[in-house]
């Protein structure tokens, strides 16, 4: 049966007007509308029962039968799968079963594989992203998963893998191992092609909903939905997606005329539909397109293998001309000093916004180390230990695990101020540390006076003057107010202020030093014919984090032009500064032994958050200098009856794979760890 008329015998709908399967000039297939369509139109619905996915345990229970026996073994004996393995092996099945599975119509329309996903690149293809947060080192995550995870589990139920020979060790030559390969194709498709109710994501800064009670965001195979192509560009995107329940999608007429209407009830399992709209006209031969979340270009190549148009993120030019993209660019003024082009890259320069670098907690802790050695100030184990374990109660750390915590850098808020709140942590003095702990009380305490903020939609806490002792992790539920030091302590005391400043600067040249090549070497790759396919992919990934690093270093260079100006007095404005790659080389190589001497004379600061006072200096002066250890630093929506859930693209078990994995160890989801302590700025 062909797709079209599966789709419709089981209740869906597809616009007159739309050509699903359409090649691109790019090779591509997309969604391209036939004639003009009109604003607001139903260009798909596809009732829930057409999807492939992991019901919640209420849904399961609610009509056992309706689903796959594969989710039902899964979901009776896997209860601790992630997500997105579950739905890859439910994939999986319905694949081996062929022509009498009720999927077969969409697995014809499905590609043989998402090309460039991660998944298919070759050891020497993944080592032009050395140093990149898509970098991999150690054994290959996919075969590791099937070995360790699905392997077992698709020898214990051959009948629901029909077929499927699986081997017990994984050979060096992945193309000869029937399973793997099985796998590999499933979790491609999964990874590339499913959806999540609303992102919970870093990136987009959306919020979490739609889990599954062991934990994972459900994800949603939606056959002929899934062949819409994605757009970063507002200016290019033209629909949306939206769930909606039974009630809403009836009362919105949009069942009148489907099998739907005319059945007396809905088949077992009916309650939802994934709905896609138009959010503007669509003209004859224009392409169809959504977006799967304001993602980084390592996010996208992960999970899709594919990155955004360059001529979509073009910066502004010295004329002022709009950036596709870019909400905050440089003067033009700078600009054209930049060469018209932005920071890195000259003229021809683009920056995708959501683009993020990472700043692993080791690096951090180990330049503020010897930032503090070569000051000749040695911060003992146990204070370094109580520090840490401080900055992972007040949420500035993961809680799981955090050594394993990495900062995001995001190129729209380069100085986290997570990273900017540790980095003043680790360079106080025993007796600082332990002020700190005293006035902020605890996780779960806080000091009177002080509020809980919202992070998300401030500048950035990089900054901002004054920044609240304590701000909530953005969420509007969280309970625990976390640790945000903002720039108060930097104001009152220029001499730590100049410490934070060279740790940070240190910090950020050291996490530039891991990538292999430089930023003039990549730019000038890009430039080149030959950069093509993967190694273009690649090396704009790595220009990406560079681009995000070097945003950082400049950020951090107007803090401290504007910490000097304040304490010398002068009111400037860093704003109007002109930074120059002199001045922030200059920060960086300012002499620490110098600063150390200087602080050494004026160790003991005044209280946090107290106001600046002469007397508390010259007393501090005679105080004796040297630290002390510290103590022990102890011290929705997914209801269907709400109102239509926005979609959002994406195999989401982020916070399960990757970076600081917790409950799952896939290896082969998305890159990104929402256990972070990290909140993202808020989409425009
Ligand atoms: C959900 S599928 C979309 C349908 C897909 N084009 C097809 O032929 O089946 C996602 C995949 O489409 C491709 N894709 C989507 N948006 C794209 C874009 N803006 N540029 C290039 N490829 C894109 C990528 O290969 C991605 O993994």
């Amino acid at each position: 049966m062909d797709f079209l008329t599966w789709l419709i015998n089981r209740g869906g709908q597809v616009h007159p007007k739309l050509d699903l399967f359409y090649t691109l000039p790019s090779g591509d297939r997309g969604v391209v509308a036939r004639s003009d369509i009109p604003e607001g139109q139903l260009l798909l619905l596809l009732p829930i029962d057409c999807a492939i996915y992991i019901p919640t345990k209420e849904e399961f229970q609610r009509h056992p039968d309706a689903f796959p026996n594969a989710v039902q073994y899964l979901r009776e004996a896997h209860p601790g799968l992630s997500p997105f393995l579950a739905t890859t092996l439910v994939l999986m099945s319905e694949m081996t079963r062929g022509s009498t599975s009720p999927w077969a119509s969409y697995i014809a329309t499905l590609p043989p594989s998402c090309p460039d996903c991660l998944l298919n690149w070759t050891d020497e293809e993944k080592r032009e992203l050395a140093g990149t947060s898509l970098e991999q080192p150690g054994p290959d995550p996919a075969s590791d998963v099937y070995l360790r995870l699905v392997a077992p589990i698709l020898a214990l139920r051959k009948d629901l893998w029909p077929g499927l020979v699986v081997a017990e060790t994984v050979e060096a030559d992945r193309g000869s191992d029937p399973g793997l390969t099985a796998f590999l194709r499933a979790a491609g498709l999964v990874q590339s092609r499913a959806f999540h109710l609303e992102a919970e994501n870093w990136v987009s800064g959306a919020k979490e909903i739609s889990r599954l009670e062991d934990g994972g965001t459900q994800v949603f195979l939606l056959p002929g939905i899934d062949m819409i192509n994605h757009s970063h560009n507002p200016a290019r995107r033209n629909a949306h997606l939206e769930r909606l329940n039974l009630a809403q999608a009836a009362a919105a007429k949009l069942l009148d005329g489907t099998a739907l209407a005319e059945a007396q009830s809905p088949p077992t399992g009916v309650e939802a539909f994934f709905v896609m709209r138009t959010d503007k006209p669509i003209k004859a031969g224009e392409e169809v397109l959504h977006t799967y979340g304001n993602l980084s270009d390592a996010q996208l190549l992960q999970t899709y293998g594919f990155l955004d148009s360059e001529d979509d993120f073009r910066l502004q030019t010295a004329s002022g001309a709009a950036a596709a993209a870019s909400s905050e660019g440089p003067s033009p003024k700078k600009r054209a000093k930049a060469g018209d082009g932005g920071d890195i890259g000259g003229g021809d320069a683009y920056r995708n916004p959501y683009n993020a670098a990472l700043v692993p907690w080791t690096t951090v802790d180990e330049v503020c180390r010897d930032l503090l050695l070569s000051m000749d100030q040695n911060p003992s184990a146990s204070l370094q230990r109580a520090k840490r374990k401080f900055l992972a109660s007040a949420g500035v750390l993961q809680s799981v695990a955090p050594e394993l915590t990495q900062f995001v850098l995001l190129a729209r808020e380069p100085l986290p101020d997570e990273l900017m709140t540790a980095v003043q942590v680790l360079l106080m003095t025993g007796e600082e540390f332990q002020e700190l702990q005293r006035e902020f009380g605890g996780p779960t305490k806080l000091p009177a006076g002080s509020k809980k903020v919202g992070k998300g939609s401030q500048d950035g806490g990089t900054t901002s003057k004054a920044a609240p002792l304590v701000a909530a992790t953005g969420a509007e539920e969280a309970s625990i107010p976390k640790l945000s030091l903002g720039t108060t302590l930097l104001e009152e005391d220029d001499e730590f202020a100049e410490m934070v400043c060279i740790a940070s600067l240190q910090i950020l040249a050291a996490c530039m030093e891991r990538y292999p090549t430089d930023v003039k070497d990549d730019v000038r790759l890009l430039r080149s014919p030959d950069c093509t396919g993967r190694k273009r992919l690649a090396v704009r990934v790595r220009l990406g984090e560079k681009d995000v690093l070097h945003l950082a270093k400049k950020a951090m260079v107007e803090l401290m032009k504007r910490l000097r100006a304040a304490s010398a007095g002068e009111g400037c404005q860093a704003e109007e500064n002109e930074e120059s790659d002199d001045e922030v080389a200059a920060a960086e190589a300012e002499g620490a032994e110098e600063l150390g001497r200087r602080r050494a004379s004026k160790r003991q600061r005044r209280g946090l958050g107290a106001p600046p006072s002469e007397e508390a200096d010259g007393a501090e002066d005679d105080e004796n200098s040297n630290s002390a250890d510290g103590s022990d630093g102890e011290d929705g929506s997914d209801s269907d009856d709400e109102a239509a859930h926005e979609l959002l693209m994406g195999s989401d078990d982020s916070d399960k794979v990757g970076y600081g994995a917790v409950e799952y160890d896939d290896g082969i989801g998305e890159v990104h760890d929402r256990g972070k302590p990290h909140e993202a700025p808020k989409d425009d």
